[in-house]
C-alpha cells in the first residue's frame, strides 16, 4: 500500500512504524509542527506520482487535530485518496465533513477508536446495557481517563460508548458531558472525563443498582493497538469505494453482521 500520514505526532509515528513493519510504503508525512515531517501542509506536498487510481490507490491515515478536518477530507477526495480518519472531536459536523468523499466515491473509514479491544468493548458494553435495561434496576454512566496532552473532551471513544448505551437504555436520551452543579436528571447519561499523566486511554462503564455495581473497563496499555487497527483498516478500505464507520471493518473482522 502507498500511504500518506497526516498528523505526525504520537499516533502518526506509531502508524509509520507499523506500516513499515507490514511492508507498506510511506510516501509522505504531513504536519505543521512535528520535526521530521515531509511537508507542513497538504498544499505544500508535491504531486504524488503515479496519481491515486482504483488499481494503485494512495491511502491516507490521519490522526491529527480537528480544526482542519473539513478541508483535509475534501483534499483527499479531490485527489482520489482513500482514507482512515482517526482524528476525534468533529462528531458535530460529521455529515458535512464526509460529503466530499461520498461524492467522489473514494473509500473512507472513520472512528473514535481503531483498537480491537475497544471495539470488543463497544459491543460488550452495549450488550450489558441491553440486559440491564430489561431489569429496570440499573442506572448507567461512562468515565474516561487520558494523558494530560489530550485536547478534546470527552474522548471520542467515551462518546461512542455513550451513544451505544443510549440506544439500549429506554429511560435515557441525552449525553451529559459537563460537571453538574445540580442533581442529574434520569434521562441524562453522565460522561465523566479526567486528565492525568500519561494514560493512553481508559474507559469504564458503570451499571449501578441498589444491590450492586457492574463495572466494565477497557484499558489501553500502549498506542500500538490503535495504530495496528488503523493500518489494518487502511488495508481494508484501500480497495473499497464507500464511506463507513469503523464498526463495518470490525463486523468483517469479528464476522458479526
Ligand atoms: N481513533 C483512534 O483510534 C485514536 C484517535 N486518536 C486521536 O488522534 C488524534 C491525534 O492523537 P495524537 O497523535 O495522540 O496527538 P498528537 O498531539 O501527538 O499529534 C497530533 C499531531 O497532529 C498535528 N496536526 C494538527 N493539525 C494538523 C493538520 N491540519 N494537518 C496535519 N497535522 C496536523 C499536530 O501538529 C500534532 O503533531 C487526536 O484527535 C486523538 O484523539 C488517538 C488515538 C487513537
Ligand atoms: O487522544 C488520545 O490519546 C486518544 N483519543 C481517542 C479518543 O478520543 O477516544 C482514542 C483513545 O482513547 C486515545
Amino acid at each position: 500500500m502507498r500511504i500518506v500520514i497526516v498528523g505526525y505526532g504520537r499516533m502518526g509515528r506509531e502508524i509509520e512504524a507499523i506500516s513499515r513493519e507490514r511492508g507498506h510504503q510511506i510516501l509522505a508525512t504531513v504536519d505543521p509542527l512535528a520535526p521530521g515531517a515531509t511537508a507542513a501542509s497538504l498544499e505544500q506536498l508535491p504531486p504524488l506520482e503515479p496519481a491515486s487510481t482504483l488499481e494503485n490507490p494512495v491511502t491516507v491515515i490521519e490522526f491529527a487535530l480537528p480544526p482542519q478536518i473539513r478541508e483535509n477530507v475534501a483534499y483527499y477526495a479531490r485527489h482520489g485518496w482513500h482514507g482512515v480518519i482517526g482524528t476525534t472531536g468533529w462528531d458535530q459536523e460529521r455529515e458535512e465533513v464526509l460529503r466530499p468523499a461520498r461524492e467522489a466515491g473514494t473509500g473512507l473509514v472513520y472512528g473514535s477508536n481503531f483498537s480491537v479491544g475497544a471495539n470488543l468493548f463497544f459491543r460488550l458494553s452495549r450488550y450489558a446495557a441491553r440486559l440491564a435495561n430489561k431489569t429496570g434496576a440499573y442506572d448507567s454512566a461512562v468515565m474516561e481517563l487520558h494523558h494530560r496532552q489530550k485536547q478534546d473532551s470527552p474522548s471520542g471513544t467515551a462518546l461512542t460508548i455513550a451513544e451505544g448505551l443510549l440506544q439500549e437504555t429506554s429511560c435515557k436520551n441525552t449525553i451529559q458531558p459537563e460537571t453538574l452543579h445540580r442533581r442529574i436528571e434520569q434521562e441524562e447519561l453522565h460522561v465523566i472525563s479526567g486528565r492525568v499523566g500519561f494514560i493512553p486511554g481508559t474507559h469504564t462503564v458503570y451499571l449501578d443498582s441498589v444491590a450492586d455495581t457492574v463495572e466494565l473497563t477497557h484499558r489501553a496499555r500502549t498506542r500500538q493497538g490503535f495504530a495496528l487497527g488503523a493500518v489494518q483498516a487502511a488495508e481494508w478500505i484501500s480497495s473499497r469505494q464507500d464511506v463507513v464507520p469503523v464498526d463495518e471493518f470490525f463486523n468483517d473482522l469479528f464476522q458479526d453482521q
